[in-house]
């Protein structure tokens, strides 16, 4: 049964109580340790549990470590990627092969991206189909727009209000692209993409003023524009690995504002602008949940297209049962095959 997170305010001092407890055990002091779990559990029930949720897991590490308590915001990775990836930013720059607007193939960076994979669960690459290419994704955008509906709701009802259509004209050059991408990090280190077999055709997503999608999984498995990211929202925020057995809405909630369309979370990573030309690329189950932040910028339009790479996993049943979501599927290498209403995990 859901139960509600306990609040911030609340969380330091139940950890604290919580390690008390330890020591005491430690010292042979079992009766007064346990007192002091107790103490702990009736300030915050998660710590009663054997899975912690990430903001216990992480509150008690840094008391261990004597380390001063404050909850950092999100990395905010606005116009500029070179804070999040320096590397990639400097190839991008200097690679020879820029003319042809594929920069990310030299094996430098297909290595940078892999690592940022493999040690958070995303990668952002800017710059992903050259600038001119850029202009004509937005028009396509625009074009496909006519035949845009309301996303199905894949979790609770009141979980997103943004507009989509599959298979849009005008995006198959950029669908080879990540197709591309996606092959070489699967040849390369990264061993969460070894396993893909496929994909499903793109998504394309509009959100407009207001609209949002809350914190999500898209796969339940067990085990540059000028957007000021901080005023205008619609932020991607990518959060920490959650348990696998977690509901998402039992994660953390929210704290204080850092910006008028941020806000501070124990758990959040990074809050990834909505910038032209700008691949994202992340393990979308429990090891990077996400979540659409509201767009506040009045009259806008913040178009993503979304692709689903898949491992030969069966089909997660919200997308199944899913009345708008088709989930043909892909395959990465060989003839497209057409398979209705099927997909293979992700
Ligand atoms: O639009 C985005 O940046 C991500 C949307 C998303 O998470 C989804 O459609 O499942
Ligand atoms: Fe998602």
């Amino acid at each position: 049964m859901w139960r509600p997170p306990t609040p911030p305010s609340l969380r330091e001092q139940a950890v604290r109580a919580y390690i008390t407890g330890e020591v005491l055990c430690d010292a042979g002091k079992v009766a007064q340790g346990i007192a002091s779990f107790k103490a702990a559990s009736s300030l915050a029930w998660e710590l009663d549990g054997e899975v912690w949720p990430a903001w216990a897991r992480e509150l008690h590490a840094l008391l261990l470590s004597g380390d001063p308590v404050e909850t950092a915001a999100p990395m905010l990775v606005g116009d500029d990627v070179r804070a999040l990836h320096p590397q990639l930013a400097a190839l991008r720059g200097a690679c020879p092969t820029l003319a042809t607007r594929e920069w990310w193939r030299s094996p430098d960076a297909v290595a940078a991206v892999a690592t940022s994979l493999r040690r958070r669960h995303f990668a952002v690459v800017d710059g992903f189909a050259g600038a001119s290419a850029a202009v004509r994704l937005r028009g396509a955008c625009k074009a496909a727009s006519l035949h845009l509906r309301p996303a199905a709701d894949r979790s609770r009802t009141d979980a997103r209000s943004d507009q989509v259509c599959w298979d849009p004209d005008g995006f198959g050059e950029l669908s080879a692209r990540t197709d591309a991408i996606v092959r070489l990090l699967r040849a390369a280190d990264c061993p969460a993409l070894a396993a893909v077999v496929g994909r499903q055709k793109p998504m394309l997503s509009r959100y407009a003023a207001g609209d949002f999608f809350r914190r999500h999984v898209d796969n339940d498995c067990a085990p540059a524009g000028a957007w000021d990211a901080s005023a205008d929202g619609g932020c991607l925020r990518l959060y920490g690995p959650q348990c696998a057995t977690a509901d998402s809405s039992e994660e953390d909630e929210e704290e204080e504002a850092v910006g008028v369309g941020r806000r501070r979370c124990a758990d959040a990573q990074a809050d990834i602008a909505p910038v032209a030309d700008r691949l994202v690329l992340f393990l979308a189950d429990q090891r990077c949940p996400h979540e659409v932040l509201p767009i506040l910028r009045p009259a806008t339009q913040r178009f993503a297209l979304t692709i689903w790479y898949t491992d030969a996993s069966p089909v997660p049943e919200f997308w199944a049962t899913s009345g708008t979501h088709d989930g043909t599927l892909v395959p990465l290498d060989g003839e497209a095959c057409d398979m209705p209403g099927s997909i293979s995990g992700m």
